[in-house]
């Protein structure tokens, strides 16, 4: 077994300088004996993490571009995403694990002799690599726009190198001078070492196999000067035990390289970084296999803090931050994810469909020598830059807007959005404009994108980046985001992108500071604000959106507070739930995270990881706006509503069947129960059957949520997710219609108005009986109790309650008004023909008094054959929440319902024009339409 250490020491070295005095020494060895050692035997495992890419024949690395085919044609149009990729790159942690435990073994060390050579070459490719990762980042950094200096070096303005951390927002401006892309020459005879495997692979497997391979030899290396030193201590001459820490060290913590606890120092009493990283994998090694190889009785959190205490010293992470992302990840995968933090993530570049086509440049890219593939078969745009013989951020093409350099997570977030030609759409915190082009670009330019910047010196960045890929469909703002429902209005646009400001700590290798500067206050003082953002997104939303109703939040971070947490408030606040993202791969969002429990619907989001997916670490979710109602169900004020109103009809009911004080206090404890898990909604409730009774309330029946245009998959998602959880809060939230705030307030004015109209029937009876007394009887009293239609028994409806109004007004109008003979016949006459009924004989109408005509006019009116096709449930449906509103704000002061009902000043100008020759066409232009309708009817 090769006993030479890791192509990685060097970068291992360099990396504990921050927190620890290095122990020099067995640094050259390692650089020396770097070379020589096999980085990786190609393709015999399973796939490691990292891009997956179907397309291997698409497109050749630059040596091999003449052997482009035409056949590529299609695979911009059917580029599908294979889940089996996902499968392999989720469970390559698996793998990974595995290794890590068992290369001690040495199993694969004839596997690692043949390819040796092979190796060796890609071994000394990758460690050029390494090196180089400045000056590829400086490819990128080299930015013009976000005021780089150097105008060669390309005018990048990319939002990976854009901050997303609060409080750093002007790190994209520190773009490094850098003519070094064209140093990328001296590397390129090592190109031959990646394109000499197979052509099915593409080069970033093969890449990431090498790095696999290396990590593993390094391990086995440590493992073995683990035992070697161990055995020098002991002065016991076998080195035979590969048993790590079971065997012989079980009772014995110098297997750990040092003991737990004490400092991993060396002979000169430096912190060893080679003995802190030695004893952090047999630490692992030790947890994950705790029963048999631990220790004495060395207990559990004994080897978790001393894991912690490595990492910290080896990657220079603060004790916050390990202690976070130690409760997310095993130790296996929270070490690897330290170690992918590490280096740089590839560079990638998003095709701008605006200007060009993937094919056509990464053509062009390859003439000039850039070496790229596609990025994978998830993305038709997405090109990943292994090196390049020029600027990336300075080529005609990208200067011409053909491209934008954007890190492969920041493609997640718009994917998930996807906009759709012709919406309204807002970016909230937009520079320097990565997803705001995009968003763009899938809108083909159509409609309307409000791009929005808090900080004014990033606003250029967004303009410049704009500007130069053709976008003319955005508006650029320059508010806090909290402000911007005041600004673009409430329930107004299609679909809302929060890309919040956040910690940061998923772009750790772009910003090493975050493992140091991040502490529990910054990250409560980021999810507040993310909170904050997020609410007012989801104002902005249009939940009636025909096309849309839909916000997709996103941060760079990787921490729950600022994620899960984040998106289980807003469902609490909002009337939203969380929908499938559409995102084939990436990890699903935590239900369940230390004391936190979710929604069960946060596994639809998405969370993705550099150790992982090779990606930034990053967070997705979308969610679908149920109501434009500013509580939703789940709040306190409306789940008091709801369950108080609930408990008064019930208690109705039983007054009616007389059921029982048991029932009652069943009911009774059912509904406080549900109340308080309305309140709580998740967030700190403990049980399962909580969270699901919770999740009900989240629920809508699918026939609403118009996601089935898009996004097929999530529609049966959703609609099984329903079946799951329950539908009564979603029928009650489907059938009910408006907010219960507002069906509150429609029964207040509707209690009115039945009272008032009691009033006037009192009043009208009295009446009539005065008038019988006086004038024993009129015909025309009788003839105003056949057509007065009964109304129907009080449906929760405005068109009801506005017809009762109107009702109460012209029984008002009635008792006030002085009688006009002159105009009296005219109304009746016209609204006799025009309800269909069989006109009254002149005498009949003369013996109605005008009041009663009036009231016969309106009543006929209020009954148009129009009208009657509809039920006042579908009149309500028919109108948002949003008009039902204004309505019923309206509604007592002007009536709109029926058009033809003729105002007191416009009636007699209506009744002049139809005297004489029955036509209305001459009258006032109320009335004239009255009468054009009335007599077309008749
Ligand atoms: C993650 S970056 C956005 C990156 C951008 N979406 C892209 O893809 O190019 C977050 C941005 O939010 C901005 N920001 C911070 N606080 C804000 C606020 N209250 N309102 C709006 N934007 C804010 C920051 O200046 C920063 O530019």
């Amino acid at each position: 077994m090769a006993k030479l250490k890791g192509a990685l020491k060097p970068e291992v070295k360099t990396r504990g300088r921050a927190t620890a005095a290095v122990t020099k020494g067995k640094q050259t060895a390692a650089a020396a004996t770097a070379k020589a050692k096999p980085a990786a035997a190609a393709g015999k495992r399973q796939r490691p993490a990292g891009f997956s890419d179907h397309n291997a024949g698409w497109l050749k690395p630059a040596k091999k571009q003449q052997q482009l085919s035409e056949s590529d044609e299609e695979e911009d149009e059917d580029a599908m995403l294979d889940s089996d990729d996902e499968q392999q790159q989720m469970g390559s942690s698996d793998d990974d694990e595995q290794q890590m435990s068992g290369s001690v073994d040495g199993s694969d060390d004839d596997e690692d002799e043949e390819e040796e050579p092979k190796a060796a070459a890609a071994a000394s490719k990758k460690q050029k690599q390494q090196a180089k990762g400045k000056q590829q980042q400086a490819l990128f950094d080299s930015d013009g726009e976000e005021g780089g200096s150097d105008a060669d070096l390309g005018i990048g303005s990319d939002d990976e190198f854009g901050s997303g951390s609060l409080g750093s927002d002007d790190e994209a401006g520190e773009g490094e001078s850098d003519d070094e892309g064209e140093g990328d020459d001296d590397d390129s005879d090592d190109e031959g070492g990646m394109s000499d495997d197979s052509d099915e692979q593409l080069a970033i497997e093969r890449h990431n196999k090498l790095l696999e391979k290396a990590r593993k030899q390094q391990m086995a290396d440590a493992a073995a000067e683990t035992r070697a030193m161990a055995t020098n201590i002991r002065g016991a001459g076998s080195d035979d035990d590969d048993e790590g820490m079971g065997g012989d060290y079980e009772d014995d913590e110098t297997g750990l390289g040092a003991k737990l606890g004490a400092p991993a120092v060396g002979p000169d009493g430096a912190v060893d970084l080679d003995l802190v990283k030695r004893r952090l994998k047999q630490v692992v090694g030790v947890l994950e296999d705790f029963s048999s190889r631990r220790a004495g009785n060395r207990s559990r959190s004994d080897y978790m803090d001393q894991l912690k205490a490595d990492l910290g010293v080896y990657y220079g992470y603060n004790g916050y931050l390990l202690g976070q992302l130690a409760a997310l990840f095993p130790p296996g995968e929270l070490l690897e994810l330290c170690e992918a933090c590490e280096s740089p993530r590839p560079i990638t570049l998003r095709v701008n469909s605006l200007k060009a086509r993937r094919r056509e440049l990464a053509a062009a890219l390859i003439g000039r020598g850039v070496n790229l593939d596609p990025i994978g078969p998830w993305s038709k745009v997405g090109l990943v830059v292994y090196d390049s013989k020029v600027p990336i951020g300075a080529t005609p093409e990208y200067m011409a807007g053909h491209y934008m350099l954007q890190g492969a997570s920041s493609f997640m977030p718009v994917m998930a959005l996807a906009p759709q030609a012709g919406e309204t759409v807002v970016d909230v915190a937009a520079a320097p404009g990565g997803k705001t082009s995009y968003i763009a670009a899938l809108m083909k330019n159509s409609g309307t994108i409000f791009a929005n910047e808090l900080n004014p010196s990033r606003l250029k960045s967004i303009s410049a980046n704009l500007s130069r890929l053709g976008v003319t469909n955005a508006v650029l703002c320059n508010y806090d985001g909290r402000q911007l429902p005041s600004v673009v209005g409430r329930n107004a646009v299609d679909r809302v992108l929060l890309d919040a400001p956040c910690s940061g700590t998923g772009v750790v290798s772009k910003d090493p500071s975050v493992k140091t500067s991040k502490n529990a206050a910054d990250i409560w003082r980021c999810a507040h604000l993310q909170k904050q953002l997020l609410l007012a997104a989801i104002d902005m939303v249009n939940a009636n959106s025909t096309s849309g109703g839909y916000i997709v939040y996103s941060t760079c971070s990787m921490l729950v507070e600022e994620n899960e947490n984040v998106i289980n408030y807003v469902l609490r606040k909002r009337h939203v739930k969380v929908v499938p993202s559409g995102l084939e791969f990436g990890r699903p969002g935590l239900a369940r995270f230390r004391e936190f429990r979710f929604h069960p619907s946060l596994q639809h989001a998405r969370r993705f990881y550099p150790h992982a997916h090779n990606l930034d670490g990053f967070f997705v979710c979308k969610l679908k706006k149920l109501s434009n109602a500013t509580s939703a169900p789940g709040t306190a004020a409306a789940a008091a509503a709801a369950a108080g109103k609930k408990q008064q009809q019930a208690a109705h009911e039983r007054g009616m069947d007389g059921s029982d004080s048991e029932d009652d206090e069943q009911q009774q404890q059912q509904q406080q129960r549900k109340q308080k898990l309305q309140q709580q909604h998740g967030a700190d409730s403990s049980e399962e059957e909580e969270d699901e009774d919770a999740g009900a309330s989240q629920d809508e029946p699918g026939s609403s949520s118009g996601e089935g245009e898009e996004d097929p998959e999530a529609d049966a998602d959703s609609d099984d997710e329903e079946d799951e959880a329950g539908s009564s809060e979603a029928a009650e939230v489907e059938e009910e219609g408006p907010p219960a705030w507002f069906k509150a307030e429609m029964e207040r004015v509707q209690q009115e108005q039945e009272a008032a109209a009691a009033a006037a029937a009192a009043s009208r009876k009295k009446k009539k009986q005065q008038q019988q007394e006086a004038g024993g009887g009129t015909p025309g009293g009788e003839a105003q109790q056949r057509v007065t239609p009964k109304l129907p028994p009080t449906p929760n409806s405005i068109s009801s309650i506005k017809k009762k109004l109107k009702q109460q007004r012209e029984q008002q109008q009635q008792q006030a008004e002085p009688q006009q003979p002159q105009e009296r016949l005219q109304p009746v006459q016209a609204n006799g023909a025009a309800a269909g009924k069989a006109p009254k004989t002149p005498q009949q109408q003369q013996q109605s008094t005008p009041k009663q005509q009036q009231q016969q006019q309106q009543q006929r009116q209020q009954k148009t054959p129009k009208q009657q096709q509809h039920t006042p449930q579908q009149e309500q449906q028919q109108k948002t929440p949003k008009q039902q509103q204004q309505q019923a704000a309206a509604t007592p002061q002007q009536p709109k319902q029926p058009k033809a009902a003729a105002t007191p000043a416009t009636a007699p100008a209506a009744s002049k024009a139809g005297v004489g020759n029955g036509s209305a066409k001459q009258g006032s232009r109320k009335g004239s339409r009255t009468e054009v309708k009335r007599g077309k009817k008749a």
